[in-house]
């Protein structure tokens, strides 16, 4: 279980204070713009120090731990998709940051692009992918590393509704499905009514515990109330 034990987290003049734990399925955070949603994940991916507290995963502190040799595993808006390496090898770095592959991680990277339905793009290079199929590779980097926990900062915003539902349906199904602990931050409340089992909402230097989506909406925190309504009045602009 993920645990950020009485958690300070300081950028500059911002500071943010957390302490709950994170069960596994997919929790959605949520609250207004530099609230501090990165922030939180940079912490959890080991980028940011903590001011104070700790960041525990099954109970050991990941202090020290270098993000790399943390239990994590990330995915940004941009998909950190490498231009001048194929399909296969920007998949096969989640296995082997020297992609020195045995046979068999080969066969699994091919098999990862199969569940991903990118069968037969293997020898592409990102730029000859739509945006879609881009984050597909970024997904499938993700499935092969196979890190219990997964933190998605907004990586699929930039997808048209319909793709970004079919992005958010494959992440329920493959990495919730295998009992991972999803940390994702989106700016669509429906994203996280549609996809998430929990949520986290993070407002005036607090990130709240995470609550179950269907009571989180039914009646929200003064928080999540107070977000809510600014997200509404931006739709309706
Ligand atoms: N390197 C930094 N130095 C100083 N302040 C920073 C730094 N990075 C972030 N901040 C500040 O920390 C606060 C939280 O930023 P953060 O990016 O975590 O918010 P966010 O909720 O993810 O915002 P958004 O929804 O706009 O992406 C902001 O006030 C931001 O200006």
């Amino acid at each position: 279980m993920l645990k950020l034990d009485a958690l300070g987290l300081r950028q500059g003049d911002f500071s943010l204070t957390v302490d709950f734990e994170c069960p596994a399925g997919l929790t959605a955070i949520i609250g207004p713009s530099g609230g501090g949603k990165s922030t939180l994940l940079a912490a959890i991916a080991g980028f940011l120090n903590p001011a104070y507290g700790s960041v525990l995963w099954n109970g050991k502190d990941l202090a020290g731990v270098a993000p790399g040799a943390r239990p994590v595993s990330m995915l940004f808006q941009d998909n950190n998709l490498f231009p001048h390496l194929s399909v296969w090898q920007n998949v096969g770095l989640g296995l082997d940051p020297s992609l020195r592959l045995s046979p068999a991680q080969k066969d699994a990277v091919m098999q990862i692009l199969r569940d991903v339905d990118l069968d037969g793009m293997d020898q592409r290079k990102p730029a000859a992918l739509s945006g879609g199929q881009q984050s597909r590779v970024a997904l499938a980097r993700v499935l092969i590393a196979d890190r219990p926990v997964v933190l998605l900062d907004e990586p699929f915003a930039a997808l048209g509704p319909a793709l970004k539902s079919g992005m958010l349906s494959l992440v329920r199904d493959m990495l919730v499905g295998a009992g991972k602990t999803v940390l994702m931050v989106t700016h669509d409340p429906d994203d996280a009514r549609r996809f998430a089992d929990q949520v986290i909402v993070i407002a005036g230097g607090v990130a709240h515990a995470p609550v179950p989506t269907e009571s989180a909406f039914a009646d929200p925190h003064p928080a999540l109330r107070t977000y809510l309504g600014a997200a509404d009045a931006d739709h309706s602009k």
